[in-house]
């Protein structure tokens, strides 16, 4: 069928966690200083691409807000309308979070932390009450409105990710490429991957071999069911693509 609807994904700009190689997840981590230059390169990329932006979609982690800032900033739409929703935000990395990848990865072995990485439905293990980051995390005031005490993660694998995303997807994303408007996604790597996971309908295995870099937009294109007419189209070359998946697979190998 006819390509109908445009949609843009992007993946924030390195984060200071990412640069340091900790697991983040609902830690709001800030853009690196590459981050805030990957956010630029988006912007110019995106500006170059002929594509016009209608509507912007992004968690309410500062990464990916600051992110979608920089674009809009950069394709001349900074007052563009902009929706907020935890519903995008990272997976939550339960226990794991604020521990070094290679150093998890030296103590659990490399397999399991592929598993907890790139899994669909193995969870990390829980964060507990006397877990650092547990009282910054759950008593921040960004969370007043949702979710719910019933709902706050302690932990996500992908699947419980994609649970939490698929709702916001089909009540206020989906009416917004209905209503032809082009969509972008700002948020980040894991809750991408299972919008990604459920549009391809990639199965639970090939899910494990999928990698987003940061800061580089891609684009589907998306028929009258929302299927895409061609796979995933990233605003960047090729090289640079794959060489930022790689390093994104490793950062969980041991050093
Ligand atoms: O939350 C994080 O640590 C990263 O943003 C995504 O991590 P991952 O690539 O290890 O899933």
């Amino acid at each position: 069928m006819a390509a109908k609807y445009t949609l843009i994904m992007v993946r924030h700009g390195e984060s200071e966690w990412n640069q340091q190689n900790l697991f983040c997840g609902w830690y709001d981590s800030l853009l690196s200083e590459k981050g805030e230059q990957e956010a630029k390169t988006a912007a110019e990329a995106l500006a170059n691409s002929g594509l016009t932006i209608d509507v912007a979609h992004t968690s309410v982690l500062t990464r990916a807000n600051k992110t979608l800032e920089s674009i809009l900033q950069g394709i001349g739409k900074p007052d563009l309308e902009v929706k907020k929703t935890w519903r995008l935000n990272e997976r939550h990395y339960g226990g794991l979070t604020g521990m070094n990848k290679s150093e998890t990865a030296e103590k659990y072995g490399e397999e399991q932390v592929k598993i907890w990485r790139r899994s669909f439905d193995v969870p990390p293990p829980p964060m507990e009450p006397d877990h650092p980051y547990y009282n910054e995390i759950v008593n921040d005031p960004r969370y007043a409105d949702g979710p719910s005490k019933e709902e706050f993660p302690m932990f996500e694998s992908l699947k419980l990710t994609i649970d939490r995303t698929l709702p916001y997807w089909k009540e206020h994303i989906i009416p917004d490429l209905l209503a032809g408007k082009t969509v972008i996604i700002a948020a980040h790597g894991n809750s991408l991957r299972g919008i990604v996971k459920h549009l391809d309908r990639m199965s639970d295995e090939e899910i494990m071999g999928l990698n987003l870099p940061t800061g580089i937009p891609f684009v589907y294109e998306l028929d009258a069911c929302m299927h895409p007419v061609a796979p995933m189209r990233f605003l960047g070359d090729e090289e640079t693509v794959k060489k930022a998946m790689e390093e994104v697979a490793n950062q969980g190998k041991k050093k």
